[in-house]
């Protein structure tokens, strides 16, 4: 069957998911806790109930509903399929039997004083029934089952009157109270539910405790534990009630509806909750919004077919989880107003009786009289007492005859009785004797109970100590194939490793190659280049001698012509000189031929003139021969210089030539001796590669056998330890087979 429910527990939340034609609605209803359907009974329990179940023991009044549509498994969680199960507590336990043997465990351990008593009410088509009023469950007909009134109790509050509560003393007598009234609740097969119940049921463990003040004062501490199922909400026509029990399934509503209304109202904070609409409500009042601490479980099924109620039940639940009681812890009361109360209780009951029994009038205790003041509440009361009233006549009637065949059976009773005595006096010796031998055995028992927790706790050692070598042999593998993970890495590192020197190698035998090739090349270059330079050289020094010559040719001719130059002018000078003194001569001659006159003095003064204008040119024609003596002088000087200047530089050219020859040849030299030292420091790194390679090479084989040996040692050491593991833990199995052996004997 399709599920349309699920559940996350961490997150608290249930996801319903609806089709409406072709869309698909999905929503999500956050509660306090979630158990999906693989949860057990015992977790519900100690997550949600138990704290609850403490809360009681400090004071507080709790209740715990188990709301939800029929056959969804509210009886089943309230109550549980089996209390016991082979003497221990059955794991389909409810959550009354565990309370309950919760409640009685921790008094038991505070070895506290105190009283316990319980009720069991159920409400039936809004009568109200007490499962636990014996004498009206002696007959099987279910006409004698006295429906009971709900009384103000003037306080506010309400009672149920004349409602049993049986005191109880241990869990068991508890369980037994159970199992006799869970055959009274009204039930009925429905299709969805074999033993659907029809009712809601009120379970309430009252609990008194004794206390003392810290002033040493004797108090009495009050808790109370309400544990509801209530009725299945259901759907008439799905769930198919049958014979005429149609009417219970509205009643039954009408009563879930009410405890709806009231939710709603406490939800929505509206100023009147109608409490009064039903007995369920009037009844569970104070767990609504009041000082009790409340719990509602939503029981809900994950099938399609429940959609729609379950979706209800949901946004029930949902709805009052915001709903928030305001719990109030009981006050403590002093032992000596307790007793008073009791009293009082006492006296107003007896007159109550004594009332009914004159059937003159109903007897109402002065204080509530006065607190009555409401009309309705009265008319209630007064219907309810006419109720109870006819009922009672009823009874009486029945009760006279029983009363009669009862004295009857009586006096037959007490003959079987005496004799019983006799016979009883008889077995209490036999008693005696078993219960003698009863304490012999219970004493051997606890000895062998003392033997077993032994054994199993070395049982639970040697189990421990299994469980630690069999972890320890875990991480031995997990180390083992961490190890063949770390050598395989190992062997792809070294294969990448040889790869990369390989193609280094051949990468750095072509490199050298080229270099080789690349020096020789450059060598020869060198040496045409400086060939080259040489013959330059050479050239360049012919070249200047040739020059050198030539200018000194030249220098040579330009002496000579100068030379020649300079004879000339000295003959022209000589001749010159000649010529003046020819002249000068002549002259001498003429001015002693001539000089006689007056006119001797301009003849004079004229012949002076020309005298001193004839000297006058000698005199420069000897300053020009002496000047061009001095630059004829001047030149061979500086052509003497020249000369010098020219074979000096002839040498110092020669020189240099010389100089750069010889550099050359050294550059040659040390560029061949460093070609050499390279090509050998080549040569020696290639042998000390190809040293390496081989030591590369030795070293893997050597890891490979080092590794090769280590796992097989290895293997062998864990195959070892495997062994022994195995070995000993068969030894401790064997051990503890042997043990459980002899316990088994024992
Ligand atoms: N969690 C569960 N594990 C095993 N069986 C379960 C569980 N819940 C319910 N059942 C079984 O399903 C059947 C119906 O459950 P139960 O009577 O508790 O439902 P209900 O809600 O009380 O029904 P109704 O409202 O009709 O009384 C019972 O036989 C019960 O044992």
């Amino acid at each position: 069957m399709p599920t349309v429910i699920s559940c996350n527990e961490l997150r608290g939340e249930v996801l319903a998911i609806q089709k409406i034609g072709n869309k698909q609605i999905d929503r999500t209803f956050v509660f306090d806790k979630v158990f999906g359907p693989t949860a057990k009974q015992m977790d519900l329990f100690s997550q949600s109930i138990s704290p609850m179940v403490n809360e009681v023991l400090q004071g507080f009044n709790c209740t715990i509903f188990a709301y939800g549509q029929t056959g969804s498994g509210k009886t089943y969680t309230m109550e549980g399929r089996e209390k016991t199960k082979n003497g221990e507590f059955s794991s389909d336990a409810g959550v009354i039997p565990r309370s309950v043997r919760q409640i009685f465990e921790e008094l038991e351990a505070e070895f506290t004083e105190y009283s316990m008593k319980v009720s069991l009410l159920e409400i039936y088509n809004e009568e109200i029934t007490d499962l636990l009023a014996s004498d009206e469950w002696e007959s099987s007909d279910d006409k004698l089952k006295k429906p009971i009134a709900l009384m103000e109790d003037g306080k506010g509050g309400v009672f149920v009157k004349g409602m049993e509560e049986e005191m109880v003393r241990s869990a068991d007598e508890i369980y037994r109270i159970l199992d006799k009234t869970s055959a009274r609740r009204q039930t009925v097969e429905t299709l969805l539910n074999k033993r659907s119940s029809r009712s809601h049921s009120i379970f309430s463990i009252t609990i008194h405790l004794k206390k003392f003040t810290q002033e040493g004062e004797e108090v009495i501490k009050t808790g109370k534990l309400n544990l509801v199922d209530l009725a299945g909400s259901v759907n008439v026509l799905r769930s198919g009630s049958v014979e005429g029990r149609a009417r219970d399934a509205g009643e039954i509503n009408r009563s879930l509806l009410t405890l709806g209304r009231v939710i709603n109202a406490l939800v929505e904070e509206s100023s009147h909750i109608p409490y009064r609409d039903s007995k369920l409500t009037r009844l569970l009042r104070d767990s609504l919004g009041g000082k009790t601490k409340a719990c509602i479980i939503a029981n809900i099924s994950p099938s399609i077919q429940c959609l729609e109620e379950t979706l209800s039940t949901l946004e029930y639940a949902h709805r009052a989880r915001s709903i928030k009681n305001k719990p109030e812890i009981n006050q403590k009361i002093m032992k000596s107003v307790l007793m008073k109360d009791l009293y009082c209780e006492i006296d107003r009951l007896k007159k109550e009786v004594i009332a009914t029994r004159e059937k003159k009038d109903i007897y109402i205790p002065g204080n509530i009289f006065l607190q009555e003041g409401e009309k309705k509440a009265m008319a209630e009361k007064m219907e309810h007492i006419q109720v109870e009233l006819e009922s009672k006549d009823k009874q009486l009637i029945v009760l006279q005859e029983l009363h009669d065949s009862q004295q009857q059976l009586t006096a037959e009773l007490i003959e079987k009785i005496e004799n019983s005595q006799n016979k009883l006096k008889g077995y209490e010796k036999v008693i005696l004797d078993q219960e003698e031998q009863y304490q012999k055995a219970k004493y051997a028992i606890r000895e062998k109970e003392h033997l077993i927790m032994q054994m199993l706790h070395s049982e639970r050692v040697l189990v421990e100590h299994a469980n630690c070598l069999r972890s320890e042999l875990d991480f031995a593998a997990a180390d083992r194939s961490e190890l063949f993970c770390k050598i395989e890495h190992k062997d792809n590192i070294a294969e990448r490793n040889q790869i990369i020197v390989q193609r280094f190698q051949s990468q750095l035998t072509e490199q050298l190659h080229t270099m080789h090739k690349t020096v020789a090349t450059s060598v020869m270059q060198q040496k045409n280049q400086l060939k080259e330079i040489e013959e330059d050289m050479q050239s360049f020094i012919s070249v200047k001698a040739v020059t050198t010559k030539e200018l000194e040719g030249l220098v040579d001719k330009l002496k000579d012509l100068y030379q020649s130059d300079i004879t000339t002018l000295d003959g022209l000078a000589g001749e010159l000189d000649h010529n003046s003194q020819v002249t000068f001569g002549k002259l001498y001659s003429q001015v002693l031929t001539h000089s006689t006159s007056l006119d001797d003095v301009r003849t004079l003064s004229y012949s002076c003139n020309s005298m001193f204008n004839n000297y006058f040119n000698r005199f420069d024609l000897f300053v020009l021969r002496q000047c061009f003596k001095r630059i004829a002088f001047e030149a061979d000087y500086l052509l003497k210089e020249l000369q010098n200047n020219l074979s000096k530089q002839k040498f110092k050219l020669t020189d240099f030539v010389q100089l750069q020859h010889e550099g050359n040849l050294r550059t040659v030299e040390a560029t061949r001796a460093i070609s050499d030292t390279v090509s050998s420091y080549f040569h020696n790194v290639e042998v000390l590669i190809s040293r390496l390679s081989k030591i590369l090479e030795e070293t893997k084989t050597s890891q490979y056998q080092q590794l090769s040996e280590l796992e097989r040692k290895f293997e062998e050491c864990a195959d070892y330890e495997e062994k022994r593991l195995v070995k000993k833990v068969v030894q401790m199995l064997i051990t503890s087979k042997t043990r459980q052996k002899k316990r088994v004997k024992i």
